[in-house]
């Protein structure tokens, strides 16, 4: 049994702000474990999507890691070229987006991307991975899939291409999830759906899931642990029940008051 199967340790990641770096991620550190689920949670700002592109190689040119290590099982990630980054990125982890409208091609319909997705993980015709995408369209609640199928990216809203990259994500049955706020512009009957289907992949793929979110209920439904992140950096890490019953840092304290307050303002209404 593997214990971690991604392991970042003291991650620094900074931007070029003019002239200078700042950094933004300073000295990170978590493991992600088969099966289970590390929910990131804090103010926004903070850092959280900044660790997800990290991971992911897509700091763009403005940013770049000063410090530390993100290992896929024994492989270092930092020290690789682009190209292969890419090729792993795409077999073991898979990816959703804050912004969806960025993972998209502009100029491809969606169903040329999704087969094109598919069909370079596993050898099947087109008509085989056409029929494939379409069942996980309708998995995540999308409406007239087959209309879909023939559609740009621009003919759809952003919840909806969220929608998309989560299908997408889901259909290669990854090792690894990264999923920056997934459920953010969705309605709350697909919001569950959505967050049946990530926790289908993690108890029967045996997925690790790194959950970025600002949303407490998922937290509490999907995560083993959960680490808090201020200014850069995580200032607490720990089981879900103990960080929600003994909180012990003041922001994650006045994290959790907020959300009491807007309970107790729902029931009083
Ligand atoms: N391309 C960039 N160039 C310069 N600064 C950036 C860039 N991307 C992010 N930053 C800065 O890095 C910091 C962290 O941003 P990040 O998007 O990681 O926050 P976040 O925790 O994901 O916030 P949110 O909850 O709003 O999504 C912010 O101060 C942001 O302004
Ligand atoms: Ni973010």
């Amino acid at each position: 049994m593997v214990d971690s199967v991604l392991t970042v340790t003291d991650l620094q990641v900074e931007f070029q702000q003019e002239t200078s770096w700042t950094p933004v991620v300073r000295g990170v550190s978590f493991q992600l474990k088969p099966g289970k689920v590390l929910g990131i949670i804090g103010e926004s700002g903070s850092g959280k999507s900044t660790i997800c592109l990290a991971i992911l190689g897509l700091l763009g040119r403005e940013g770049r890691i000063s410090r530390g290590t993100i290992c896929l099982l024994q492989q270092d990630l930092t020290s690789l070229p682009p190209t292969t980054l890419r090729q792993i990125r795409g077999q073991q982890i898979g990816v959703v987006l804050q912004n969806p409208a960025s993972f998209f091609n502009p100029i491809l319909t969606i169903g040329q991307q999704f087969a094109e997705t598919l069909r370079s993980h596993q050898s099947l015709t087109k008509a085989e991975a056409k029929s494939i995408g379409l069942g996980y369209l309708s998995d995540v609640h999308l409406p007239d899939p087959e209309r879909i199928w023939r559609q740009f990216p621009f003919q759809l809203s952003g919840g909806m291409l969220q929608r998309v990259m989560i299908a997408i994500a889901i259909s290669l049955r990854p090792q690894i999830l990264i999923a920056d706020e997934p459920t953010t512009a969705l309605d709350v009957i697909t919001q569950m759906q959505i967050l049946n289907l990530l926790a289908h992949l993690q108890q029967q793929h045996n997925a690790a899931i790194l959950l970025v979110t600002h949303d407490l209920g998922v937290i509490a439904q999907l995560a083993d642990e959960v680490a808090v992140m201020y200014q850069g950096e995580f200032v607490e890490q720990a089981n879900v029940r103990q960080l929600f019953d003994q909180p012990q840092h003041p922001y994650t304290r006045s994290l959790l008051a907020s959300r009491l307050q807007v309970r107790t303002d729902i029931i009083s209404l």
